[in-house]
């Protein structure tokens, strides 16, 4: 599981995230929605140890990124921003280097290699150097990357962006594979149909705050929307989201 307890993050004193709580339960895969600016990317950045809260905690798993970062690097796929790949490396050397990393070696290193390579349809980029890859290419070897070490939790930032049709199917199947399996998955998205499609849950922010929690369908209830993209409208730009913006005012 990963736990979000009262985080706040400020920048240059304007706030940002503003007492943020939530959890992320195991074998669930969980959207992360808000407008642009709403704080979904520091907020993903903190868990992942990337960024400082200025106050509250983060567990991932038993693990508190900001006192032990290798801890939770251990059991935490991220998915980011898919442009951080050595391009002068081949997939192969790419890949190496980060299971090497999380301490594999050995025969379990050939093995979690050929697995990704697999799963992740990479036989024909394998040996090639990713400089010029496409985004789908890029977005296979980020994700060949996170899972390499078998981590209980997955995080993605916009996954989607940029994909052609068959890239999101390959991205999904995989996401749905890793569900089943039991992995904690956390996605950020602006797509609301692909939400609508993989979420169990989903959760709605605004102003640095959670304004929206549930299923696609506790949210349409709530909100008396038929879909999810309505229920996102109301929540997000509606009343609780106007109330969260008023209060994160500096006075
Ligand atoms: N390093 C930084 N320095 C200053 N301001 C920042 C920094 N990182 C983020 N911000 C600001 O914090 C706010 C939230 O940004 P964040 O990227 O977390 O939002 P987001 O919900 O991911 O947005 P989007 O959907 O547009 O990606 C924005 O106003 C942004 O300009």
């Amino acid at each position: 599981m990963i736990r979000v307890e009262n985080i706040s993050k400020s920048f240059a004193g304007t706030p940002v995230l503003r007492n943020l709580s939530f959890d992320v339960p195991d074998g669930r895969i969980t959207a992360l929605l808000g407008a642009n600016g709403a704080g979904k990317t520091s907020c993903l950045r903190i868990i992942c140890g990337l960024l400082k809260a200025d106050s509250g905690r983060v567990l991932v798993g038993d693990a508190d990124p900001a006192l032990d970062p290798m801890g939770a690097r251990r059991q935490l796929g991220v998915v980011g921003d898919r442009e951080g790949l050595y391009e002068r490396l081949t997939v192969r050397e790419y890949l190496e280097i980060f299971a090497r990393m999380q301490g594999l070696g050995g025969t379990a290193l050939a093995e979690a290699l050929a697995a990704v390579r697999e799963e992740l349809e990479l036989a024909a980029l394998w040996d090639r150097r990713t400089k010029g890859f496409s985004q789908g290419e890029r977005m296979k070897v980020s994700l060949a990357r996170a899972l390499v070490h078998r981590p209980q939790h997955l995080i993605l930032d916009e996954p989607t962006r940029g994909l052609d049709v068959l890239a999101v199917r390959l991205l999904r199947k995989t996401l749905l594979r890793l569900r089943a399996a039991g992995t904690t998955i956390l996605f950020s998205s602006h797509v609301m149909p692909e939400v609508a499609e993989l979420s169990d849950r989903v959760l709605v922010m605004a102003a640095g705050q959670v304004v929206g929690a549930g299923t696609p369908e506790q949210l349409a209830a709530e909100t008396g929307c038929s879909t999810l993209e309505d229920s996102f409208v109301a929540l997000a730009y509606g009343q609780r989201a106007s109330a969260a913006r008023v209060e994160g005012e500096p006075a």
